[in-house]
């Protein structure tokens, strides 16, 4: 495929970002509620205290006052004194100086578990939530029987094999805990791997490791901060508890768990011993837990976009898959020629979703089209006609649940019969998706020009210097004028045109001959909504694209369709050439759409609308679907399911009063009865 440049349109969208390019990189919103965290006084003084703490236990050698294992037997079980300021305990050992030397171990200790929580929980954690299916499964299974194995007794059996072994208790205090760490990022990827940005690079055909890495840990980092908090006051209080029970420390040297054993065994004859290190320990404790739950609370709760992307390919069983069209109408066609006319052949295809009975629901029936090279297919309905999902269907990308069936043919390839990883190879680079939602498409926290490089490079390689070429010459492709201070900019930066153009630079990195678009231009204001048209419709023409485009607006395709599938209840009522379908429209549905068009109103004359509304999918009757708002119904159209009728060489219309139409409208321009 060749490229050529397209002369930008208008000013609009393609002028300077919103805001200035030169902006430093936008902080994240965990940054921003750290830093109105920090501005907290009780957030302050929990982090000076944590500090403190660990700045006394580092320098305690140059800190405490007395060694913390001399004895002075005068002085046992004394009270705050000039010389032992926080007392003495019964063998006259200072506590100051004890509490001082015994928390160093602990503290460093308990980082142990933390770090193998991490370790185990995270890379398995965004594996299994990004893959799901019998990996999430099993993870699943491991973790709920972690969870069932009570910590404590088997530390206290690990202590007895390994003859008291501090860094193997702490090893396996880890691996328990780390089932906690595993959920949380497990549910972070599920709720993160559906992003729009993030399907954006699994269709430009971006590795599974890179998306995990780029587009979702920065995710999931967030709630890990916060939850290593919490993970550390845990472990910390259980090592304590530990020392408590005489396990795990050296009896010799003082630690905190120790000190609270002592002070224990004391309590009646000096209560005032257990108030230090009693101090301490709820101190230390609660800084911990109030900074994890204050991070928390502040963090923002995730933005999710539209659920989409699944990674793996289910497939619809033989009696799903037939749909609810008329049996024997399929014929299967012949594959085209890889280097034919028509890159994308769409034959019989049935999506459908699994329900809560195990059932499958079918929501696009049997719907069949072709595109040509250089050629606009207009998929156009209301809402719920099953457009999306067809879109989807084609390129492999359908929600959770959903799976499809017939024939998606790319280039004389079936599709539908590929792996998910051969179709990652296929999205991007001949089949690429231009969503609805621009800004949702984009990695907030990456530069147009890395995300744009990052998908040049997986396609083409090459060197810096050649990738950076590429992404300047796809950003004037797509009609943007100052690429250099675009490509810097992030997307918070672009208008909504902007980041469009964008996002279609970023389909055409791969140059694919297929461009599949989903209500392109629903998010945009009107002016721009006809640059992108514009756009769209140059490209295709420039480039030779096959393009699918999505839409409820008749006047898109009337702007830039070349064939229209007017789509009702899940199937495909009527196809024509735009302009044959404009002129005269052989179904009632689609006569229904052109008479709702604003762009024929009358001042004065309230718009025709189509009374009523798409029936859901588990309501389609088994005749015709549109003869509940049919001004045509007959009785005759109640009576069984209605096939797609050919009433021209390039036109069908699925309805057995096509002809009746097409005279009645003769007759209203007219004037005379054929
Ligand atoms: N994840 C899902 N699970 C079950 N049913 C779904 C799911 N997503 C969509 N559907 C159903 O599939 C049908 C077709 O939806 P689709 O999104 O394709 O319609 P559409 O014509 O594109 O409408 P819109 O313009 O609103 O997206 C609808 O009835 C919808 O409820």
């Amino acid at each position: 495929m060749t490229t050529a440049t397209v002369p930008a349109h208008g000013t609009q969208g393609v002028g300077e970002p919103v805001a200035q390019p030169g902006r430093p990189r936008p902080r994240g919103s965990f940054a921003t509620a750290i830093r109105d965290a920090l501005r907290r006084p009780a957030i302050l003084i929990a982090l000076g205290w944590l500090v403190l703490v660990v700045v006394s236990s580092v320098f305690a050698g140059a800190l405490a006052p007395h060694d913390p294992l001399a004895q002075d037997l005068d002085a046992r079980l004394a009270g705050p004194s000039a010389t032992y300021w926080l007392g003495t305990d019964e063998l006259g050992r200072d506590l100051l100086s004890r509490i001082l030397h015994g928390g160093g171990v602990l503290l460093l200790a308990a980082l142990i578990p933390v770090v193998v929580a991490y370790l185990l929980g995270v890379p398995i954690g965004m594996f299994v939530g990004y893959v799901g299916g019998r990996a999430d499964a099993l993870a699943d299974f491991v973790v709920n029987v972690l969870f069932a194995i009570p910590a404590l007794v088997v530390v206290l059996a690990v202590s007895v094999v390994t003859d008291n072994n501090l860094p193997f208790m702490t090893v396996v205090f880890g691996v328990i805990v780390s089932g906690g760490i595993f959920r949380l990022v497990r549910a972070s990827t599920q709720a993160s791997r559906d992003l729009l940005y993030v399907d954006a690079a699994r269709v430009s055909g971006v590795s599974r490791w890179t998306i995990l890495l780029r587009h979702i840990l920065p995710n999931v980092l967030g709630p890990l901060i916060v939850q290593g908090f919490l993970l550390y006051s845990g472990a910390f209080l259980f090592l304590t508890s530990l020392s408590f029970l005489g396990l795990g420390f050296d009896p010799q040297q003082p630690s905190w768990g120790q000190l609270v054993f002592d002070a224990s065994a004391n309590l009646d004859d000096d209560p005032w011993m257990m108030v230090p290190i009693g101090a301490v320990l709820i101190a230390t404790v609660a800084a911990l837990n109030y900074l994890g739950n204050s991070l928390l609370a502040t963090l923002p709760t995730a933005k999710r976009a539209r659920l989409l992307t699944p990674p793996r390919r289910p497939v619809l069983p033989a009696e799903a898959a037939a749909g609810t069209a008329p049996a024997g109408r399929r014929t299967p066609a012949a594959a085209e020629p890889a280097d034919s006319d028509v890159p994308l052949v769409v034959e019989d295809l049935v999506v459908s979703f699994r329900t809560p009975e195990g059932g499958w629901q079918p929501v696009v029936d049997g719907v069949s089209f072709a595109v040509h090279r250089g050629e606009t297919l207009c998929l156009v309905g209301e809402s719920g006609c099953g457009k999306t999902m067809t879109a989807l269907a084609t390129l492999g990308l359908l929600p959770e649940g959903g799976a499809a069936a017939g024939s998606v043919r790319l280039a004389g390839r079936e599709l539908l019969d590929l792996s998910e990883r051969e179709m990652a190879q296929v999205r991007g680079s001949q089949i690429a998706l231009i969503s609805q939602e621009p800004m949702g498409a984009l990695d907030p926290c990456f530069s147009v020009r890395s995300q744009l490089g990052d998908v040049v490079k997986l396609h083409r390689g090459g060197s810096r210097a050649e990738v950076r070429r590429r992404v300047h010459e796809l950003l004037r492709l797509v009609g943007i004028p100052n690429v250099e201070s675009v490509a810097k900019s992030f997307p918070h930066q672009l208008s909504g045109g902007m980041a469009q153009r964008v996002c279609i630079a970023l389909a055409l990195a791969g140059e694919p001959s297929v461009l599949v678009a989903d209500e392109p231009t629903t998010a945009l204001d009107p002016t721009i909504q006809a640059e992108i048209l514009d756009l769209l419709r140059s490209l295709q023409e420039t480039l030779g694209l096959a393009l699918v485009l999505v839409t409820h607006d008749l006047g898109v395709v009337a702007d830039i369709g070349d064939v229209a599938a007017v789509m009702y209840a899940g199937q495909v009522v009527e196809l024509a050439p735009v302009d044959e379908l404009l002129a005269a429209p052989r179904h009632p549905y689609s006569q229904g759409l052109l008479d709702a068009m604003p762009e024929d109103a009358v001042r004065g004359v309230p718009l025709p609308t189509v009374a009523g509304m798409v029936p859901l999918p588990r309501d389609w009757p088994t005749h015709c679907r549109f003869a509940a708002r049919c001004p045509l119904a007959v009785d005759a159209c109640r009576e069984g399911p209605v096939p797609l009728l050919t009433v021209q060489a390039d036109r069908s219309s699925r309805c057995i009063r096509t002809d009746e139409l097409a005279r009645s409208q003769d007759l209203a321009t007219t004037g005379v009865t054929p």
